[in-house]
């Protein structure tokens, strides 16, 4: 499994072990994405930080670009500690930072590659002289009073000298350019310093002046007067070459992020299900993860969880632990006195520190339905999704399931929860901008629960579009229309221009998200009493082929942890069971043999003991 960045990129691939020493008390400054492999858009922009790597990876020893991945279970403590909320957060940290310092974010909209690197100047500059980076150079510009004697004076090196307006990051961005090379020194000075100009003879800014050791100046012919012609044109003179051990290279800084593209084994699975596992382990994700990351909630935060909390106790289909945890919480949240809530208090509850018995579901995520083909795709998002169509179309099946809440007053209640729980705490902030424009524009039309179902579905598709052939997209679950002709025949038409069949697709997505449909398959936690039935039922559903890259599966519903059955309630897996059996038959068996065993042997000892007493 590749991670969305390998140790092949110039950039250092940072973990929870290795972010502090590196980022702190460091010599050079840093550059950190916190990113999320989940999330679309950092998967979309991880090119762009590429590139930006490429671009400056010869400033490496001053400024480091640097990435680390919060999606990884590992680094979910640390992303918390630096309160990384949203994906993806950019922050800087100055060289020689305190080790309580959680880095500066980068806050500007434009994170194109120029922009970004413009900024790594400033952040350079904007160090003071007790904490400049160890081997970055002077980058203030220098006078005419400073340069105009090195004019005609012999020296070992050349001295490359960038004349430009006061607003120029041509000249800062040759002289780190030019940082590990040796035989040239950069130097810059502003069009404002007239005697250099003319002494120069500079006609138009900015301009590239190369003072040769044998004491004459000339200005140098480049295609065009940019950072790139001017840094390619100086790495090329005589006698100029990389220092030694000045090969820029991430591998110097790098430390591997434990555990960084582990692969797990695949699961089988059959797309014409929907699974608890994903349904959990989304859930395990959201309580732990994101909403974690707020140290607590208040205000309008604070209700949109309790409606979400409230949402999925109510609607959550069959009973189970996840209902038995969201009940729990629900009644804990009501039952608060104050209007701020300690988030720790929640981890508390969900960790059953506050000995809620039974309700925790699970630890850890094992996504089976939304597994991606390598790490970094699909997972949470998929899993959000899930849930939200499984919530819409529980509505529609308990339309009283909402009544003496809040939502009861909404046409769309579960839309309504999304919508604010989207915009509010999904990590992923460009996803949550798009969702909300598509809300504003169209949320108010729907009127009731079969509208809520399809608009979700709608809404879904166009996501689906927009992101088809993306970086996001799995290759092995391409982004499309959905459902397919394989799932849902009848929901396709061609007529009056229209491409579905509304009613059918409306049949097709209560059964495709009704309870009935839910596979307990790889399920974290034992399915409520509601979810389970005869280990029979659904087999001839589970037969219809698996998606993903194995052979068909055929196994039987109601499965526990690793596919084993529930039997009574007590967490009994199949193989617990089949050993049982089999114990029970090899016990009967020995019992049958001593018992034949003695009686040949009294029957032998009778016979022989007779005629003696004869
Ligand atoms: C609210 C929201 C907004 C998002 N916005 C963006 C964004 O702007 N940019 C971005 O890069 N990523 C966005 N994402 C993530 C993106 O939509 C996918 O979730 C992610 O790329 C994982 O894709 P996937 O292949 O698992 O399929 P997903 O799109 O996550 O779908 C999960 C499952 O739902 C089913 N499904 C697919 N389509 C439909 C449908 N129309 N109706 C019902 N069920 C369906 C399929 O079984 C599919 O496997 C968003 C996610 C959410 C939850």
């Amino acid at each position: 499994a590749a991670s969305l960045y390998t140790d092949e990129d110039p950039l250092v691939i940072l973990s929870s072990g290795s972010l502090r020493s590196s980022v702190t008390n460091s010599s050079s400054a840093w550059l950190l994405q916190f990113f999320s492999s989940w999330c679309g858009h950092c998967i979309q922009y991880s090119s762009t930080w590429k590139v930006l790597a490429e671009d400056v990876k010869d400033w490496q020893a001053v400024i480091a670009v640097s990435v680390l991945d919060c999606a990884q279970e590992e680094n979910h403590e640390i992303c918390r500690e630096f309160g990384i909320q949203l994906f993806p957060t950019i922050k800087f940290f100055h060289a020689h930072s305190p080790e309580t310092d959680r880095g500066t974010p980068f806050r500007g909209a434009n994170r194109q590659v120029q922009t970004v690197r413009q900024v790594m100047v400033d952040i350079l500059q904007n160090h003071t002289k007790l904490d400049w980076p160890d081997r970055c150079p002077r980058l203030e510009p220098y006078s005419s009073e400073d340069l105009l004697p090195r004019l005609g004076q012999r020296s070992e090196d050349y001295t490359a000298i960038v004349v430009e307006e006061p607003d120029s990051y041509v000249g800062r961005e040759v002289i780190l350019d030019l940082l590990m090379f040796s035989g040239v020194q950069v130097k810059r000075a502003l069009s404002s310093e007239r005697p250099l100009v003319e002494a120069l003879g500079v006609t138009s800014f900015p301009s590239l002046y190369l003072l040769h050791p044998n004491s004459t100046h000339t200005e140098p012919r480049v295609e065009k007067k940019q950072r790139f012609f001017f840094s390619s044109f100086l790495k090329t003179l005589p006698g100029v070459q990389r220092k030694a051990g000045g090969r820029s290279s991430a591998a110097g800084l790098q430390e591997a992020a434990p555990g960084r593209g582990a692969s797990e084994s695949w699961r089988r699975f059959d797309s014409a299900k929907v699974y608890t596992a994903d349904l959990e382990s989304g859930l395990h994700y959201l309580l732990r993860v994101e909403l974690a990351s707020h140290d607590y909630l208040e205000g309008e935060e604070l209700s949109i969880f309790k409606d979400f909390v409230t949402l999925v106790a109510k609607l959550y289909p069959g009973g189970g632990s996840v209902v038995r945890l969201m009940e729990a919480l629900s009644d804990w949240l009501l039952s608060l006195q104050g209007r701020r809530l300690v988030y720790q208090n929640v981890l508390d509850l969900v960790d059953n520190k506050m000995r809620v018995r039974q309700c925790v579901p699970g630890g850890g995520v094992r996504w089976v339905g939304c597994q991606g083909s390598r790490a970094g795709l699909r997972g949470y998002p998929c899993s959000l999704w899930t849930l939200f169509h499984i919530l819409t179309v529980q509505h529609a099946a308990k339309p009283t399931a909402l009544e003496n809440t809040g939502g009861s007053r909404e046409a769309a209640p579960v839309l309504q929860v999304m919508r604010r729980y989207i915009r509010t705490f999904f990590g992923c902030q460009e996803c949550g901008r798009h969702f909300e424009q598509a809300a504003a524009a169209g949320l108010d039309q729907v009127q009731n629960p079969d509208q809520q179902i399809l608009w979700l579905w709608e809404q879904h598709n166009r996501v689906n579009s927009r992101l088809s052939g993306t970086l996001s997209d799995d290759p092995l679950f391409p982004k499309a229309p959905w459902p397919g002709p394989a799932l849902c025949a009848t929901c396709h038409e061609e007529k009056n221009g229209a491409r579905w069949n509304r009613d059918n697709v409306l049949v097709f997505l209560r059964r495709h998200y009704g309870a009935s449909n839910l596979s307990h398959r790889h399920a974290i936690s034992p399915p409520g009493p509601a979810q389970l039935r005869p280990a029979g039922q659904e087999q001839n559903q589970e037969q219809q082929p698996d998606s993903g890259p194995g052979p068909q599966s055929g196994q039987q519903e109601a499965a526990g942890p690793g596919g084993g059955l529930w039997v009574l309630g007590l967490g009994f897996s199949a193989t617990d069971m089949s050993l049982c059996v089999l114990l029970y038959v090899c016990s009967c068996l020995v019992l049958m043999l001593l018992f034949f065993f003695f009686k040949v042997k009294s029957k032998r000892w009778r016979r022989r003991k007779s005629p003696l007493q004869v």
